[in-house]
């Protein structure tokens, strides 16, 4: 899929400001920024639900209202089914629509479900009518699956359950394109990360890559009201966040010299831990200030 110079406006906001970005077939792209930052128009785009105001947009090789519906799946963040529907007639309705469809008993037990409980989907719980929403956009067994917020709502075992479905999936060869606001879901899922800002993508690459460009520092966190200043001399820039000194730039090999220097200076403190960045750290990061990323360096190759 590929989405080329794309804008759009809801009236005077600009929710999308010159997007570009190609997912390979068979590749897991995950979309990240911060609420309002365009994600769920971008994934109207790509999959035709909008036409943007600029730009063009391709998937499967066609403009989206043209791209074979029977190839792709979609769960939209605002997935709202009837809710006089039991997991299992939901599944069957979206089965329907296809001459090639997936079993929906397979489909539910696949994403935790049962498929035999006879609760209305108005009365799951909202981590359960999450699965079985997952459930149903898997019906045509798509070859390239759109994702908004799948995981959201769903407790951590059911979320590391899902990310199992996602990826059993990838390794067949669907291509998924997902927005997520957990970070863990984007580095385990992803082969390549965009983040969005303000409409605009700041930085795409691999999870590593990304961290490895924008990650910034690995740190020692040392719990302890100490001043800053109480670990002067020793070559690390030191800060102060919240109860904890962070030191950093200190590589493993060099853990010892800092809790040495913590002994030798008489300074308290309650522990010590090493911490290397993660996309969570690039998130924040870039998030704050996208002009860490140098114009001609978006696109980070892994
Ligand atoms: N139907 C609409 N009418 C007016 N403005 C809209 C509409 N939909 C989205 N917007 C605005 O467009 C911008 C992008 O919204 P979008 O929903 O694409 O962001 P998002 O990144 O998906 O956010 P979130 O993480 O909260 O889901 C926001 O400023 C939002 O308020």
């Amino acid at each position: 899929m590929v989405a080329d110079d794309v804008g759009e406006k809801y009236g005077d906001t600009v929710a999308l400001d010159g997007v570009s970005l190609a997912v390979e077939s068979g590749e897991v792209f995950a979309l990240i920024g911060p609420n309002g930052a365009g994600k769920t128009t971008l994934t109207r785009c790509l999959t035709g639900t909008r036409t943007p105001d600029s730009g063009r947009v391709e998937l499967l090789g066609e403009p989206p209202s043209k791209a074979a519906k029977e190839r792709l799946g979609l769960l939209p963040q605002d997935f709202d089914p009837p809710d006089r529907l039991t997991a299992r007639e939901l599944v069957a309705y979206y089965a329907g629509l296809y001459d090639d469809a997936r079993d929906p008993g397979d489909l539910l037990r696949t994403v935790g479900m049962d498929p035999d409980k006879s609760t209305w989907y108005g009365d799951m719980s909202g981590g359960e009518q999450r699965r079985t929403c997952v459930a149903a956009s898997l019906a045509n067994d798509p070859d390239v699956l759109f994702v908004d917020e799948p995981t959201t709502g769903i407790d951590p075992a059911g979320r590391r359950a899902l990310w199992d479905v996602f990826e059993a999936l990838a390794d067949g060869g669907t291509t998924v394109f997902l927005t997520t606001h957990y970070m863990a879901e984007a580095e385990r899922l992803a082969d390549r990360v965009g983040l969005l800002a303000d409409g605009e993508l700041v930085a795409t690459g691999s999870p590593e890559a990304l961290v490895a460009a924008y990650g910034g520092e690995q740190y020692v966190v040392v719990e302890t009201l100490a001043d800053p200043a109480a670990l002067d001399g020793l070559g690390y820039d030191v800060t102060r966040e919240g109860d904890a000194l962070h030191v950093l730039g200190v590589e493993p090999a060099d853990i010892g010299d800092v809790a040495a220097a913590l002994d030798e200076r008489g300074i308290d403190f309650d522990a010590l831990s090493w911490t290397e960045p993660d996309l969570e750290d690039v998130y924040l990061r870039l998030a704050d200030d996208p002009t860490l990323v140098e114009a001609d360096e978006e696109e980070v190759v892994a």
